[in-house]
Formats: structure tokens, sequence, C-alpha cells
């Protein structure tokens, strides 16, 4: 579904991806792991057209989106609840689910404002509520249910639970076990190794901007030196 290819990514004349490669499989549900500044993120950016990598390749569905517009790439079935939510602050929450919702695919059982309330009850009451006015908590379902409502063909969380309450986090990965039941293909961050080796198929380890281990959940457990040497837990 996702191939990335050899990406080498800079910010200016720094460099951050150095060959970075990995894939996503329909259906998979896959992590990205390490410490920080390791480039997680801007991998994630160099897939959604907000930097663009200098080497390399990207497809999607065998579509080539290496460098096309932000707005193009969202277009093939990319959602995106970036780091810090980023929710629109000045919108209510049902402004902000319906701001970006499309079926471009056609979705059979499509999301709707009330599908995401039944995923998040919480939003339920804050459903005319200003984003700003939200928790963090709540902020990461909207970002989520937002994302969701664009019926996305991948959904990419980076730091899915970063700074949420241990309920809250619960929560969020409760959503991702449902969307993987219901065979959402997703590439999530995050620093919780035990949740991540729960619910994903498969982890890719990152450091200096390329990808240094690669393997299932069971591999990633019968590898504690590696996770301590690379992830530090
Ligand atoms: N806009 C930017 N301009 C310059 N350097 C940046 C920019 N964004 C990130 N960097 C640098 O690129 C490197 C990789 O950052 P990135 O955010 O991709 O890492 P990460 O693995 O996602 O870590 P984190 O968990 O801290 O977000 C870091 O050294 C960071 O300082």
């Amino acid at each position: 579904m996702l191939r990335i290819e050899a990406i080498e990514t800079f910010y200016g004349a720094s460099q951050v991806l150095f060959g970075m490669s990995l894939e996503v499989g329909a259906n998979e549900v896959v992590t990205l792991m390490g410490r920080n500044g390791m480039g997680k993120t801007t991998t994630v950016n160099s897939i959604m057209g907000i930097v663009r990598p200098a080497a390399g390749r990207i497809t999607f569905e065998n579509d080539e989106i290496t460098n096309a517009p932000a707005h193009l790439i969202a277009r093939h079935g990319l959602g995106l609840v970036p780091e810090g939510r980023q929710v629109f602050p000045n919108l209510s929450v049902r402004e902000n689910l319906v701001a970006t919702a499309a079926n471009r695919f056609g979705a059979r059982d499509p999301w709707t404002v009330e599908r995401v309330l039944t995923m998040f009850p919480e939003l339920e009451a804050r459903i005319t509520s200003m984003a700003n006015l939200l928790s963090g908590g709540e902020q990461q379902m909207l970002a989520i249910g937002r994302a969701l409502m664009t019926n996305p063909k991948l959904l990419i969380l980076d730091e899915a639970t970063e700074g949420l309450a241990p309920l809250i986090r619960k929560e969020i990965w409760h959503c991702l076990e449902r969307l993987k039941v219901e065979g959402q293909a997703i590439l999530v961050i995050d620093k919780n190794i035990d949740d991540l080796k729960r619910i994903a198929d498969r982890h890719y380890i990152v450091e200096k901007g390329k990808v240094v281990w690669s393997g299932t959940s069971a591999e990633l457990d019968a590898n504690a030196e590696l996770v301590q040497e690379k992830l530090g837990v």
C-alpha cells in the first residue's frame, strides 16, 4: 500500500533522513519507533508532502506521491493525526469533523459524525464547543475523528498518546484496536512499546534517519537487548 524507498530529507543544509525505507501493507498496523530526534516525524512529513525528500521515492497504491503537494497526497487516501493534534482551534467539534470530511473512494460504511461519537462518546457533550476549549485527550480524539472522516485508506498517527492521561491513552489504544479489526491500515508513532506490541503487526526502529531494525511483535519480544539499546526502556 505505502512504500518508502531510500528517502533523504533535509531541513536546509541539515540532513535528517538518510535512506529511510519502509512499507505498510493493506490491513496492516505498523509502528515507527525510536528515540527523540531520530526522524520519525520527518518521515511522516515526507509522506504527507509537508517536507520534500531530496532523493528516494514514495508510492501509495502504486501511484508515485514523492514531492506531490500536501493537499493532493491527502486525496490519495492518507489521513494524518499530526503531532500536537493541530485541530482547528476556532471551529466547534462538529465543524472540525466535517471540515475536511470526504468519501473519495466510495467507502460502503463511511465515517459520519455519529460514528465518530460512538467511537468517542466524550465528544458528544462537546459537539458545539470550540476545539481550543477541549482537554488534550478530547483534542486527540477529535484529531483522530477528523482524520477518520476523510475515510482514509491509511491512517497515520504521529505521537498517538503523547502527554495524555493513562485512561485516555487506554481509550486511544482501544480505538486503534477496533479500527484494526475493521481492517484499517495504520502507521503509528508512539513511545508505549507494550501497547504498540499488542496492537501492531510489524515494527520499524529508526535511528539517525534510517531503519535499523524491523520485525514482528514476537520478534521484538524476543529482542529485549535491542529494545534496551535502541529505545532505552
Ligand atoms: N523544521 C525543522 N527545521 C530544522 N530541523 C528540524 C525541523 N524539524 C525537525 N528538525 C530536526 O530533525 C531531526 C529529526 O526530527 P524529527 O522530529 O523527525 O524526529 P522524531 O524522531 O520525530 O523525534 P520527536 O519524537 O522528538 O519528534 C531533529 O534533530 C530535529 O531537531
